[in-house]
């Protein structure tokens, strides 16, 4: 039989199978599970997209007009009354940054429809009637700028034409001006800009209250969001499991120029029932004034190389040294912030500016912190969330909020952080636009792809106009606390503060794909986890250092995939730079993004190539292994014919997993082969599988040779199968794109592919003319390809358009699903063959799950 000679090119340690070819030579390794899984559900109703929300943004089609050419094919339709394209951004002017949400579409990949037709048009598959598979949804970006530099925010509008639905909106393209285009915006400057904004872009702000909006946008986060709040104590970062039905009431304390205290009952429930004007503003403006700073980072930085106990009365300065311990204050506790002063004899520029900085941000850190708890002892709220851009992920700030909520609290009330932590105002007023109904948005239709977010566009377009460098992160020091009261000065394990671009890699660009839904053959969706091991400090150096040591040859792949035209290379370098710094700030904290898993950190390379607008790096490597496969698929198919039932399924399973690893004396480390034979061939005759949903994986002989025919024997057997692929390339994972193609091309040499695949819709009469012996293959049960919504060599199953089963290794071994499942697995990664089964590279894992009706 045929060797399954797949392999993931980038990832697995070592070829697929016994044929070399380019791919599996290039040993990279790592993905592992090779052979994809099958999931069989024997009562399950037929696969279908899930319904839209109602209230997500409608057509509306009145007044539409032809525009252009009346001759041409496919003029451009005006839609005047379509309002979806022009409010896609909302604003938050604040007293000292401004804030943007903007929406964008996923462009259109016009390469990638060029290369499919050409692929389709070899394949001799080309059919107007076959359905299209649609590019996933759309991005919520966040930007922010400061308001003393408003021109530089309206220019990026402009150049974006962010106020006209950006430059691929139709209004944009057909150089229609709507002339009253109307913006969200709250904050002070929405009122005190307005007449700006008008002169400058034409569009009318309409003001929403900045209260209703920050809570509006808090509650949205903390529904909508993974990972979004966390607690920051001692150094350690850690995310809360936020409880949907126990969130209210909390208190929300946003710390921007002045700090506004909200008492949060209910979706637009809330009180605002203090505030404070020792804020952002005043840290910034008192540190500028006295250090002579020029940014609020360079401040910022300074205070983590400085020494406040030069400048802050410290409980010991006054106890001659002791703690006051019968009150609780050890002798380094702050007894009177800048109180040294008033003894020294001394001017302002004898103090350094470094120990200036860290008092001034310890004084008002804590005195928020403070003034919060009392606010939450008032109403009696255990849990505070801060957000506000004074915060700005900064390590030492949140310490000293949580420190003084703990304290004071005695540890009964809980201070978290906000990873979107300043962009609430300005997510609620972009919620505001009724019409994009984000009311009902469930968490995982906002999917959080990697942080591309504003530094990434800005460093893209940097990159790719001026092929600017990246400055890699650097680390931002960690404070040590004593026991009793008191802070020591933090331990800084780098001395620069992380630039405020990649600082705001804390959040990413959010994309939202209304059709995700959890997949709900899920056993328990709560308890899902797809990640198969977590990953800890050394686990991420391992896997950090195979995707380094592989970037080089995948920025040439990419670069070849695109022509390697100049162009290209400008964008591969830009890539290589982008992804690295990604990886360096993760190596610096890895839960920077959110908790990451593998599963994460290999869509974030996938992600980072699409950011740069590498539509398919291995389109190319795919089709030749397509065509070598296809090449042999015949024989495979009659050499499976001629065997016996029971040598044949055992035959299709190696296939899968590639057959002649045993060849080279691997095992197979989880083999339930025989149950599974048993289901087939024992019980078959009772009750066939009713469907069967089949995860592929690789292109090539992944799927030509190993899941087709087992697809194929599935069909032959009386049980539909569903073929589900990715939605967008990564690797080289075929994608629901190219299989119906493959599919066809199989079909030529199999009148039970054929059949089952005019059933299902795949092909329409493409093999009229050819002849074969169908008789004794009576299929009448459909084959189908659906995609999965993935973009990624792991699945998520909390975000998938359509049910389905898992494949692999790396995510989904332990997921336990309503359904029975098969899992095929070859472990091409010595590490996790070692670490998950005691067993070496290359061995096998054939898992069937059974459900064990009660
Ligand atoms: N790049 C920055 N420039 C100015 N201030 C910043 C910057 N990054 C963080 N900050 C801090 O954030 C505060 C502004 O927070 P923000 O939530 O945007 O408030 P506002 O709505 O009042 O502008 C500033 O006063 C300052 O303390
Ligand atoms: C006036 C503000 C609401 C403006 O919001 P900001 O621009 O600071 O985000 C805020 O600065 C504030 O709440 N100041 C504190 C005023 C007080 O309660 O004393
Ligand atoms: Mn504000």
């Amino acid at each position: 039989m045929a060797a399954n000679n797949n392999s993931d090119p980038i990832l697995d340690e070592g070829g697929g199978g016994g044929v070399k070819h380019e791919a599996a030579g290039e040993a990279g390794e790592g993905k592992g599970g090779g052979g994809g899984a099958a999931a069989a559900a024997a009562t399950q109703a037929p696969a279908a997209m899930l319904p839209r929300s109602g209230s997500r943004p409608q057509l509306d089609l009145s007044g539409a007009a032809i525009h252009g050419n009346l001759e041409d094919r496919n003029p451009t339709i005006l839609l005047p009354n379509q309002s979806d394209d022009i409010s896609h951004l909302a604003l938050d002017i604040g007293g000292s940054l401004i804030k943007l949400v903007y929406f964008s579409r996923h462009a259109e990949h016009s390469s990638e429809d060029k290369r499919k037709l050409s692929t389709k048009r070899r394949l001799g598959m080309l059919n107007g009637g076959r359905r299209s598979y649609p590019v996933l949804g759309g991005r919520l970006h966040f930007v922010k700028f400061e308001t003393g530099k408003l021109s530089e925010c309206l220019d990026f509008i402009s150049s974006k034409q962010l106020h006209r639905g950006g430059v691929d909106s139709p209004s944009w393209r057909s150089g229609a001006q709507p002339d009253n285009i109307v913006i969200k915006a709250t904050g002070g400057g929405a009122f005190k800009y307005a007449d700006l904004f008008k002169e400058r872009l034409g569009v009318s702000l309409e003001k929403e209250d900045e209260m209703d909006c920050l809570v509006a946008g808090a509650n949205f986060l903390l529904k909508s969001i993974r990972h979004e709040a966390f607690t920051h104590m001692d150094g350690q970062k850690e995310y809360v499991q936020i409880d949907q039905n126990d969130l209210f009431p909390f208190l929300l304390v946003n710390v921007g120029s002045g700090v506004s205290i909200i008492k949060v009952d209910g979706h637009g429930k809330f009180q605002r029932v203090s505030g404070t004007n020792v804020g952002g503003g005043t840290y910034w403006g008192l540190g500028r004034l006295m250090t002579k700073c020029k940014s609020f980072d360079e401040l910022l930085e300074l205070s983590q190389r400085g020494d406040n106990s030069t400048i802050d009365m410290l409980v010991g300065d006054i106890y001659g040294g002791l703690d006051y311990s019968k009150i609780g204050l050890s002798a380094s506790t702050i007894a009177s912030s800048f109180g040294k002063t008033i003894s020294d004899d001394k001017e302002l520029s004898d103090y350094r500016p470094e120990d200036i900085s860290l008092s001034l941000l310890r004084m008002i850190s804590y005195n928020i912190g403070q003034i919060s708890y009392l606010n939450a002892l008032r109403y009696g709220l255990k849990r505070i969330f801060f957000g506000g851009f004074f915060i700005r992920g900064h390590a030492y700030t949140m310490d000293t909020i949580s420190f003084a909520v703990n304290f004071w609290s005695k540890g009964e009330a809980k201070a978290m952080f906000l990873r979107h932590e300043g962009f609430l105002g300005a997510l609620g007023a972009f919620m505001s636009y009724e019409k994009h109904g984000l009311d009902d948005l469930r968490i995982h239709h906002l999917v959080e792809r990697f942080p591309m977010g504003a530094p990434y566009i800005s460093w893209m377009e940097k990159f790719v106009q001026k092929g600017t460098q990246i400055t890699a992160p650097v680390p931002v020091g960690f404070p040590v606390t004593t026991g009793m009261g008191g802070f020591e000065r933090p331990t800084a394990k780098g001395d620069i503060l992380r630039s405020d671009a990649s600082a705001a890699l804390n959040v990413g660009v959010l994309h939202l794909v209304p059709t995700l839904d959890v997949f709900p053959l899920l056993e328990d969706p709560k308890m899902y986890e797809p990640n198969t091991i977590d990953l800890d400090l050394n686990e991420y150096k391992y896997w950090f250092k195979v995707l380094s040591d592989h970037l080089s040859d995948l920025v040439d792949k990419a670069v070849a995939s695109e022509g390697g035209t100049d162009d290209a290379k400008r964008r591969g370098d830009a890539f290589a730079h982008a992804f690295s710094a990604h990886l360096a700030r993760l190596m610096e904290e890895p839960a920077a993004y959110g908790k990451f898993g593998l599963a994460n950190l290999l869509e974030l390379r996938e992600e980072c190539l699409r950011e740069f607008q590498f539509v398919d790096a291995y389109v190319s490597i795919k089709q030749r292994e397509n065509e070598a496969s296809l090449a042999v698929l015949p024989d495979l198919l009659m050499e499976l014919d001629s065997m016996n039932e029971e040598a044949r399924l055992l035959a299709l399973i190696e296939g899968v997993l590639a057959a002649n690893i045993f060849d080279w004396g691997s095992r197979a480390c989880i083999d339930d082969f025989d149950m599974f034979k048993k289901r087939m061939l024992a019980d078959k005759k009772g009750q066939p599988y009713k469907r069967a949903l089949l995860f592929v994986d690789n292109s090539g002989a992944d799927v030509v040779l190993g899941m087709i025919p087992l697809a194929r024997e599935l069909l032959r057997n009386g049980t539909e199968v569903v073929l589900v692929a990715n939605s967008l390339p990564a690797l080289n994972d075929v994608t629901a794109n190219e299989l119906p193609g493959i599919v066809a091309e199989a079909a030529k040499h199999c009148g039970i592919l054929r059949k089952a695949a005019e059933a299902g819709g795949l092909i329409f009469d493409a093999m009229a003319g050819i002849q074969d012996d169908l008789k004794d293959e009576p299929v009448s049960v459909p084959l189908m390809v659906v995609e999965n919504g993935c973009g990624s060599p792991c699945i998520d199953f909390r975000q998938l358009i359509l049910e389905g089963m898992g494949r692999s290794l790396h995510t989904n071994l332990n997921a336990r699903f309503k359904c029975d499942t098969l899992k095929l697995a070859m472990v091409k990664n010595q590490r996790l063959a070692e670490k998950l089964f005691n067993g070496n590279i290359y061995d096998c894992i054939c898992k069937f799950e059974p459900v064990h009706l009660t």
